[in-house]
């Protein structure tokens, strides 16, 4: 049983804090609330039988501190106290992690919330911007992430607090625009019939794309990763692979337009999840900029909001860091994803 603490009451220092998703998982320790996160080597979830594993070696082996309070932000739904995660066998159980790593605290979110987190307060060192616009300081912001799946946040503002809203807006519908998306599209695995953006926004996704692209060129496909994909493409040594990567990049514009839209985001949309940060130098601006702003009858709106890549790869810890210091200045209700020890 989680107990109904408020997210407003402070955690303990040291706290360990966790960015768990599908394929990586990283951890920073947090030893007062002044001090920088001392961060860790980043650990693939496959190398470990379990969360427990993983911390034990990648954290508490390499360093003297015993953190009191944990916060981990896990790629999948929180309910109940055996957390699954999507795309991982791992289960977090976070009465075991009190009980056998001594913490009196843990606070368990979804990945998207880490996500929203970082982007209330990314600098400018952590983002480049993608096109014009400029962010209007107290307004909405939304997020993007493309990586095992496609996360979606909404950051929103309201009484002085960031509210991250974490949706599943990563199955959307994705739907054809242009001549050759139209040839494209019959050629794309759908998931019961649906295109849904994840279907093509995501490592996995990529892979559907340079597929149907193949098919559509009648050629054999070669490649079977995402990895040998963007490898390809940013030494332009297939043309298939080139263009799948260039209209991954436009795709993901147009959906960061619709969620724009669907949070009037005026305070800026941000791409994060380390697909987008891997392609960042072959990334054509003036085409991504163009597909978010092309959203008629609200084409000058779009104009007007900024769109940025996150460049920093450990901006979900900073963004947890940051929840983690001051609780109080976000509105994230924590009543059964907050465990105390007894
Ligand atoms: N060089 C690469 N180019 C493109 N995609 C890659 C590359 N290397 C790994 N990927 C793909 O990126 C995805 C993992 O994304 P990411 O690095 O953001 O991990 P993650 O944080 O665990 O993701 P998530 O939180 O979505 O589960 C996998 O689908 C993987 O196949």
């Amino acid at each position: 049983m989680s107990t109904t603490r408020d997210a407003a009451d402070a955690l303990k220092f040291p706290i360990l804090i966790g960015d768990i998703g599908g394929t990586n998982a990283r951890f920073a320790l947090l030893l007062d609330a002044f001090a920088e996160p001392k961060t860790f080597p980043v650990v693939q979830t496959a190398d470990f039988p379990t969360l427990d594993a993983a911390i034990q070696t990648a954290v508490l082996d390499k360093t003297s501190i015993q953190p009191k309070s944990a916060v981990l932000a896990v790629a999948g739904p929180v309910d109940g106290d055996e957390i699954d995660l999507t795309n991982s066998p791992w289960v977090v159980r976070p009465r075991q992690l009190i009980a056998e790593l001594g913490l009196e605290d843990v606070i368990v979110l979804n990945d998207f919330e880490a996500q929203a987190l970082a982007i209330s307060s990314l600098p400018e060192k952590s983002r480049e911007a993608i096109g014009g616009g400029v962010p209007h300081e107290g307004a909405s912001r939304a997020v993007l992430g493309p990586g095992t799946g496609l996360g979606v946040a909404g950051l929103v503002r309201a009484r002085r607090m960031w509210i991250p809203v974490a949706g599943e807006g990563g199955h959307i519908d994705l739907g054809p625009r242009t001549a050759r998306d139209i040839a494209i599209w019959p050629h794309l695995k759908t998931i019961e019939g649906r295109v849904s953006a994840e279907q093509v926004l995501c490592g996995r996704g990529l892979v559907n794309l340079y597929d149907a692209i193949c098919a559509v060129e009648s050629k054999e496909p070669v490649f079977t990763t995402p990895a040998e994909i963007t490898e390809a493409a940013i030494n332009k040594r297939d043309a298939q692979a080139s263009e799948a990567v260039e209209l991954f990049a436009v795709y993901l514009g147009r959906v960061a337009g619709d969620i724009a839209l669907v949070f009037m985001a005026r305070g800026g949309v941000f791409i994060g999840g380390g697909i987008f940060q891997r392609i960042i130098p072959i990334l054509k601006a003036a085409t991504i900029r163009e597909a978010f702003e092309d959203k008629a009858p609200h084409r000058a709106l779009l104009a007007e909001i900024p769109l940025y890549v996150v460049t920093e790869p450990l901006a979900a810890l900073a963004g947890l860091a940051t929840f983690a210091r001051t609780p109080r200045f976000f509105g994230l209700e924590t009543t059964g994803r907050r465990w105390t020890a007894a």
